[in-house]
C-alpha cells in the first residue's frame, strides 16, 4: 500500500486532497491511502473525533444553485495524534510505504521574507525549532517537522519521497523547498541536506475550493440529511480545482482520472488564483468588516464593495498578468466573473473573519506583486491601492478594539501594528513597513496612492448606513 502522509489535518485538506483521493479509491483504484496529523497541539477535538471515526467524516458541498450533497470521505485511514515528539508522524514519514508527504500549514506557516529567506529575526517559533533541530529534536513548524521526518527517513533507508505543498503560496513547492533547505543548512546537517536535495522533489501546485470553518449547523444539516451525527463534519463549495506540476519522485496516484490537472508549469494558474481570487477575497472581507457585514456573500453583493473588487482585478491586475509579451493562457475576465459568483453564494456563509485573517502575510504574498509590476511598467496603481488602504483602515479598527471577532494574524507583530496605527502619519508608517512591502517600503508612489485610496475608503465607510456606529 502506498501512503500519502499529510501534515495539517485542517478543513481544507479534508475538503480537497482527501476528496480527490476518495474519488480515486471509489473508482476502483485502491493503491493509495492517507495518513495525517498536526505538528501543533491545535484542533484537538476535531482530531479526536476523526480518530474515533477511523479517519472518516461527512463532507457537505453546496453548489451556486443551492444543491446540497453529502459524501462520506474515507480516504484518511490513519489519524496520527499529536505528541510533542511527533513520534507518530516521524514513524510514518520514515516508512517505505510513504511516497508523498503533503502539507497545509497556512500561508503564514512558511516564515519567508520578500527575498525568500527564512525570517528568523521576526519569528521566535522558527528560532526555537532551529535550536531543537540542532539538538536532534523535532519542532512544530513545517521546517522543524519535515527536518525530523526526513532525518528519520534517511536513516531508515526508506527511499525518495515527494514533498507536496497544498497551501496558497506563490511557487509553493519551490518556496517551501527553499525554506526547508535553508533550515537544514542552518541546522548544520550536511548529510541530510545532500539527501534531501537528491531524494525529494517539490512540485508547485495551485489548490482551490472555498472551505469555510465548520459551524455547528453543518453538523446539524449532516445529521438531518444522513442520519449520522458527525462531530468532524465539514462543508465546502461544490467548485474544486487542483493543478499540479508532474514531478513526483516516488510515484503518485492517477489523480488525472478524477479531474486533477497535471501540468508542466503551474505559473499561470497560481497567479490567476492568488491575485484574482485570494486578493479579491481579502478585499471583500476587509471592506465588508469595515461596514458591519459578517459574511463574504454580503460584501460581494454590496455594489460599492463589488466595484472595488472588480476594478482591482480589471484595471490593475489583468493588465499585468496578460501582456503582449506574455499572453495569459487563461480567460481572466471570465475567471474574475466566476470568482465573484462563487463569493456571492449565500449558502456558503464563509465568514469575513476567516478570510480577513493573516493580512501581514497576504499583503506581501497576494497584493504587493501587482503594485510592484504596475509601478515597474510605469502604470497607475489607484485600483490595487484600495486593498492595502482597506487593510490599514481595518487595522485601525482592530487597534481601537472595534473588530467584532478575533483577528488572527500569525505574521503580525502586534506592537508594530499598534505603532503603525498610533503614528502621526499612519499611511506613511504602514507603507514603510519592510515585512509588508520589501524593497517597495517607503516608495513615494506607494505612499501617495495608498493616501488617495485611504480617502476613498473613508468616504466608502461614511456612505454606508449605520457605518458610523462601528
Ligand atoms: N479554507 C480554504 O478555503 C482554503 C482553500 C484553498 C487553500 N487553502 C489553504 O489551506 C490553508 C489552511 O486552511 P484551512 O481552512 O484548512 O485552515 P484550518 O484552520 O482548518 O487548518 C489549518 C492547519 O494548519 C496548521 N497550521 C496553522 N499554522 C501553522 C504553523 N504556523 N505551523 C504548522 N502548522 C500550522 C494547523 O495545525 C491546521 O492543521 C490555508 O491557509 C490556505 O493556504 C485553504
Ligand atoms: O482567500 C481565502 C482562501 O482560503 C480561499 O477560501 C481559498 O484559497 C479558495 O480556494
Amino acid at each position: 500500500m502506498n501512503v500519502i502522509l499529510h501534515l495539517g489535518l485542517g478543513s481544507f485538506h479534508r475538503a480537497h486532497l482527501a476528496v480527490y483521493l476518495h474519488e480515486l479509491i471509489q473508482s476502483g483504484d485502491t493503491g493509495w491511502q492517507l495518513a495525517g496529523g498536526n505538528t501543533r497541539p491545535d484542533m484537538a477535538e476535531t482530531i479526536a473525533a476523526l480518530a474515533a471515526q477511523g479517519g472518516a467524516y461527512t463532507l457537505e458541498t453546496i453548489s451556486p444553485a443551492g444543491e446540497h450533497r453529502y459524501t462520506r470521505i474515507t480516504s484518511i485511514r490513519q489519524v496520527i495524534p499529536y505528541t510533542p515528539d511527533l513520534a507518530g508522524l516521524i514513524a510514518q514519514g520514515a516508512s517505505s510505504d510513504t511516497k508523498i508527504i503533503s502539507f497545509t500549514v497556512t500561508e503564514a506557516g512558511y516564515y519567508l521574507d520578500a527575498q525568500n529567506r527564512l525570517d528568523l529575526a521576526t519569528f521566535a517559533d522558527l528560532r526555537a525549532d532551529l535550536d531543537a533541530a540542532r539538538a536532534g529534536q523535532p519542532g512544530s513548524t513545517i521546517y522543524g517537522a519535515l527536518t525530523a521526518l526526513l532525518r528519520a527517513r534517511m536513516k531508515s533507508g526508506a527511499g525518495p519521497v515527494t514533498l507536496l505543498n497544498c497551501d496558497n503560496l506563490r511557487h509553493n513547492g519551490d518556496r517551501s523547498r527553499g525554506g526547508l533547505l535553508q533550515f537544514i543548512e542552518l541546522v548544520g546537517d550536511a548529510a541530510l541536506l545532500a539527501w534531501v536535495q537528491t531524494n525529494t522533489t517539490s512540485p508547485n501546485a495551485m489548490v482551490d475550493r472555498i472551505t469555510p470553518r465548520p459551524t455547528p449547523d453543518v453538523r446539524e444539516r449532516v445529521l438531518a440529511a444522513t442520519g449520522v451525527d458527525d462531530p468532524a463534519a465539514l462543508m465546502g463549495e461544490s467548485f474544486i480545482q487542483w493543478v499540479i506540476e508532474d514531478r513526483f519522485i516516488a510515484g503518485r496516484p492517477a489523480w488525472e482520472t478524477v479531474g486533477v490537472e497535471m501540468v508542466q508549469s503551474v505559473d499561470a494558474y497560481e497567479e490567476a488564483k492568488i491575485r484574482l481570487l485570494n486578493a479579491t477575497h481579502s478585499c471583500i472581507a476587509w471592506a465588508g468588516t469595515l461596514v458591519g457585514y459578517l459574511y463574504i456573500h454580503e460584501g460581494t453583493h454590496d455594489p460599492a464593495i463589488r466595484q472595488m473588487a472588480f476594478d482591482y482585478v480589471t484595471d490593475d491586475t489583468i493588465p499585468v498578468l496578460d501582456t503582449p509579451e506574455k499572453p495569459c493562457p487563461l480567460n481572466l475576465p471570465q475567471y474574475r466573473d466566476v470568482v465573484l459568483d462563487r463569493f456571492g453564494n449565500p449558502a456558503i456563509r464563509d465568514t469575513n473573519q476567516r478570510v480577513a485573517m493573516d493580512g501581514f502575510s497576504k499583503i506581501p504574498g497576494f497584493i504587493a506583486p501587482t503594485i510592484r509590476e504596475r509601478l515597474a511598467a510605469g502604470a497607475t496603481i489607484d485600483s490595487v491601492a484600495m486593498l492595502p488602504a482597506l487593510f490599514l483602515a481595518y487595522l485601525q479598527v482592530w487597534h481601537r478594539g472595534g473588530i467584532p471577532y478575533t483577528y488572527q494574524d500569525q505574521a503580525m507583530d502586534p506592537a508594530v501594528a499598534h505603532a503603525i496605527c498610533d503614528a502621526a502619519d499612519p499611511v506613511a508608517a504602514f507603507c514603510a513597513d519592510a515585512p509588508l512591502w520589501g524593497e517597495l517600503a517607503g516608495d513615494a508612489r506607494l505612499v501617495d496612492a495608498v493616501r488617495r485610496a485611504s480617502a476613498r475608503v473613508t468616504a466608502f465607510v461614511a456612505a454606508h448606513p449605520g457605518a458610523g456606529a462601528r
